[in-house]
């Protein structure tokens, strides 16, 4: 395509380079682990380590070798940091693990693990079936490259989609594409509406790429929150007729993505606008969606593919097109995945900044999930790096069962908004409470586009205050043995943010080899999607018991324990206190005695009898 792999091949070389020679760590894998002696390692390890190892969690291994202690001696801290400096020339990317403890022992024990992951991740970009408990294919790395797909159609379906992204971007934004009743002629707004994975990644990219003028703006409705979809819809105003309303749902039938689409079409009606007009899906092929959109004639349908999973779709339909819309350079970002994607592909862990990443993040966490990240970028733009690192770490990591079945509860808890200004926040529990996390700084070297900058006193920027702030706050935090990650880009363009997504995705994927889970189901979310089917479930009986209450005459009031018996439900009698707690709330139930204070005083009615729903 003159998209993705033109735009591949255009760029000078996607193989990193690195202006210093690199002694392996890690040789080329393969399972067996044989006796080695590593001229990197002050420890030189040798001898048959057991292949069980990469399916258990030594952490007695992690204990022994923590005992150390953080080096302190500010030169053998400096050689520790030269050492293990990561660096990827053309993306102009730095990763510091410096400030991670681990030791050459720690390395020496990993070393199995990581070939294992390595041989996993590779046969995973081949097209094995690398979540085997939905039976998929995992193939977000092929976005970025569609020549890796293992199947020729694959790689059509990809450039296909790619192109039709761009040509109804440029149709939009050129005014091509119009709706029907706007005054402006052209759209002038993105309403997404989506959720999880298909808002995150779109969120988190609107706000550190988005110009100041977009061509479109962008709002989300990422909930089924009746107040946030109005707000959102309010704040559009007549705007509403100009604008782009993109639905976003890989399975298509996810319930707050789906009222927040009938909203959405509601208020379009009451403003008498056609939403066919302004509507776009992006889905799987023949889901309900995708069926909708078909058979109502939205303005257009992209695909969401079966192997990509919604965590990892920024590099799909899913984020390309809102991107593509506020005028983002997405083939920017798909090279920047790339060449982050070309380096991660390294089975030498030092040339590895996702293998080193998992590394650390096994080192911090002891293999079991036991310290937090925070994520601390100080970068403004990069606010929702954290919140998209959330759904990519913890729904990919948190995980009951591992791959043989051994219920192991792992996962890593992630938090953090940017600095500086968390410093004015919960840095103090950091830096002399409870040591439970561990912190991964992003630094962003390019303050202001040249030519901007100014000195607000001699000699120093407001930059340099954020530097400062950063590195201060990075000593603080080290001298008091809180260990950290420092990721540092020279700006945030496309590219780098690019970069930044593939680069953990990967952490994500080796790392959840190291543990033997499958990073890539969400089961647990099930559990809370069929709990909250019950409980409405549950309402519409206490709706029809209350019903039927109050179309006698007159009317008779029930208390909590006579709703329960009659929707034969005595032991769900908390669940129906709660139902007719917020009923009563929105003016749904009345209140005929007592209080909600009071549950046991509780007497309750509706204000009006459904004869068709009595008789029904
Ligand atoms: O894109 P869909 O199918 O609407 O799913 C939204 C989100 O829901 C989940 O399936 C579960 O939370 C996420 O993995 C996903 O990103």
């Amino acid at each position: 395509m003159a998209a993705l792999s033109g735009l591949c091949s255009s760029s000078p070389s996607l193989k990193p380079k690195h202006d210093r020679v690199v002694i392996p760590l890690f040789r080329k894998y393969s399972l067996a682990f044989p006796t080695r002696s590593n001229s990197c390692s002050k420890l030189s390890v040798s001898g048959e380590v057991s292949a069980d190892l990469s399916k258990t969690n030594s952490v007695g291994v992690l204990k022994k070798a923590k005992q150390g202690g953080l080096e302190k001696d500010p030169k053998a801290l400096w050689r520790r940091y030269v050492d293990w400096l990561y660096q990827h020339k053309e993306l102009g990317l730095y990763l510091d693990v410096s400030r991670i403890g681990f030791s050459d022992e720690f390395v020496a024990e990993m070393e199995p693990r990581f070939h294992a992951a390595f041989q996993a991740i590779e046969d995973l970009e081949k097209g094995a079936i690398a979540n085997p408990d939905e039976g998929r294919m995992v193939g977000h790395y092929w976005l970025r490259n569609a020549k890796l797909a293992p199947k020729p159609f694959l790689q059509v379906q990809i450039e296909k989609t790619l192109d039709a992204i761009c040509k109804f971007a440029d149709d939009v934004i050129s005014g091509k594409i119009k709706p029907p009743s706007s005054p402006e002629g052209r759209f002038t707004q993105i309403l997404s509406v989506g959720i999880g994975g298909s808002a995150l990644g779109p969120q988190f990219v609107a706000e550190a790429l988005a110009p100041d003028n977009p061509p479109l703006k962008i709002r989300f409705i990422d909930n089924t929150d009746p107040g946030g979809i109005d707000h959102q819809i309010a704040q559009l105003g007549p705007e509403l007729a100009s604008t782009l309303v993109i639905v976003i749902s890989k399975s298509g039938g996810t319930p707050e993505t789906r009222n927040g689409l009938l909203e959405v079409q509601k208020a379009f009606r009451e403003a008498g606008l056609d939403f066919s007009k302004q509507g776009v899906a992006i889905t799987q092929e023949n889901s309900l969606l995708d069926n909708t959109a078909r058979i109502e004639g939205w303005v257009a349908r992209f695909p969401m593919f079966d192997w990509v999973g919604g965590r990892t779709s920024e590099m799909s339909a899913v984020g390309l097109l809102p991107a593509a819309l506020q005028g983002i350079d997405i083939r920017e970002m798909l090279v920047g995945a790339s060449m982050m994607d070309n380096a991660t592909r390294s089975s030498v862990l030092k040339d590895n900044p996702a293998a080193l990443l998992a590394l650390c993040w096994y080192w911090a966490c002891d293999g079991v999930g036991s310290k937090d990240m925070v994520i601390l970028p100080y970068k403004d733009s990069l606010l929702l790096f954290s919140r998209y690192l959330q759904q990519l770490v913890m729904e990919s990591l948190g995980k009951e069962f591992d791959l043989d079945g051994n219920r192991v509860n792992q996962g890593i808890s992630v938090y953090g908004n940017k600095g500086s200004t968390d410093q004015h926040a919960y840095i103090q529990q950091l830096r002399e409470g409870v040591h439970n996390f561990f912190v991964t700084f992003i630094e962003v070297l390019r303050d202001r586009p040249p030519g901007h900058d100014w000195e607000l006193e001699p000699g120093v920027t407001c930059g340099d205050y954020l530097f400062g702030m950063l590195q201060g706050t990075r000593s603080a935090l080290y001298a008091n043995d809180r260990e950290s990650v420092t990721v540092t880009v020279q700006e945030v363009t496309p590219r780098s943010v690019g970069a930044l997504v593939a680069l953990y995705e990967r952490a994500v994927g080796l790392y959840a080899s190291l543990v033997n889970i499958n990073a890539y189901h969400q089961p647990g979310v099930e559990a809370g999607k069929k709990a909250a089917g019950e409980v409405l479930a549950l309402q519409k009986r206490v709706l029809a018991v209350l019903n039927e209450a109050s179309c006698k005459d007159p009317v008779e009031p029930l208390t909590l324990e006579e709703v329960a018996e009659r929707c034969h439900a005595p032991e769900d009698i908390e669940m129906i206190y709660k139902i007719i707690e917020h009923m009563a709330a929105n003016d749904r139930a009345l209140i005929a005695e007592g209080d909600c204070g009071s549950p046991n005083s509780l007497k309750v009615f509706l204000g009006e009898c459904n004869l068709d729903e009595l008789y029904a």
